[in-house]
């Protein structure tokens, strides 16, 4: 794959925090267009990963490319080509969803007409119009991630990177952001989102990016990752989950009470 048909290419990519290796030399692709699953147990590194390629956190080596501009070197360029929905989601509480989304237009430098029209738009095909003028502090976890997603989508950003987006999501607001998504990317833009719902990366995604450890254990389309096994099989074998689940070893205190 050349540069050109990447959305998103590292190399070399290496944090540490103290004598924590987080990241130890990550070579993350995500061709254009696709819809690419970053998995991994906790810890594997995702969210550090995904801090770093975003801008939001300073590699200690490595070099990000995305679209063929350096995320640390020419940050304005890269900065207007993607959208965020970070992990933790800090959102300005104090403001309505209608407000928010009319803030990050205007930061945008959107004109004030346009992003009054995505606005609505986006709020009518999140189901928030009518939530729009209560605070933000006031929506609920899954209200949050869509008021979060549709200020990450308003410019119109060629990837969109999103940090457990479905976590802690009904399914019918899961449902809404899928939909969303998949007309987002069917327009030939990109999604990376970490997830560690393998059925949801199996049923959304084309390519898969495995993380372990700080490294990347598998990567490409979703089947050759797959390799003919259900997602969760493969990803088990990957991180060596068979060998960590000592179960019948441990625990052998718990559920011994009879009263
Ligand atoms: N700010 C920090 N200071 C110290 N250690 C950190 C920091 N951020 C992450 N780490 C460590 O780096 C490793 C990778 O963490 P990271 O949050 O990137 O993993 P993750 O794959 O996103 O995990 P999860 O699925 O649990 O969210 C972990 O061992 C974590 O303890």
């Amino acid at each position: 794959m050349s540069d050109i048909e990447e959305a998103v290419r590292t190399r070399g990519l290496f944090k540490s925090f103290g004598q924590q290796v987080a990241v130890g030399g990550v070579d993350l692709v995500v061709p254009r267009g696709g819809f690419a699953g970053l998995v991994g147990p906790n810890g594997a590194g995702k969210t550090t990963t995904l801090s770093m390629v975003t801008g939001l956190l300073r590699p200690d080596a490595g070099t990000i490319l995305i679209g063929g501009a350096d995320v640390w070197r020419d940050p304005v360029t890269v900065k207007a080509r993607i959208g965020v929905l970070p992990e933790g989601l800090r959102l300005f509480e104090r403001l309505s969803g209608r407000e928010l989304l009319s803030y990050n237009g205007q930061l945008r430098g959107i004109p004030k007409g346009e992003v009054e029209r995505r606005a609505e738009e986006l709020l009518r095909v999140m189901d928030l119009t009518e939530s729009a003028d209560k605070l933000v502090v006031d929506y609920s976890t899954g209200m949050r991630k869509k008021i979060g997603l549709a200020a990450a989508l308003l410019h119109n950003p060629a990837v969109l990177f999103l940090d457990e987006p479905f976590e802690g999501v009904d399914p019918v607001s899961a449902n809404t952001l899928v939909e969303v998504l998949r007309r987002y990317t069917a327009s030939g833009s990109t999604v990376v989102f970490s997830s560690h719902v393998m059925d949801l990366v199996e049923r959304l995604c084309d390519w898969v990016s495995v993380m372990n450890r700080g490294q990347i254990v598998a990567q490409g389309p979703l089947e050759a990752v797959r390799g003919g096994r259900s997602l969760n099989e493969a990803f088990l074998g990957l991180v060596g989950a068979h060998a960590q689940s000592s179960g019948e070893e441990g625990l052998s205190w718990l559920g011994s009470t009879s009263a």
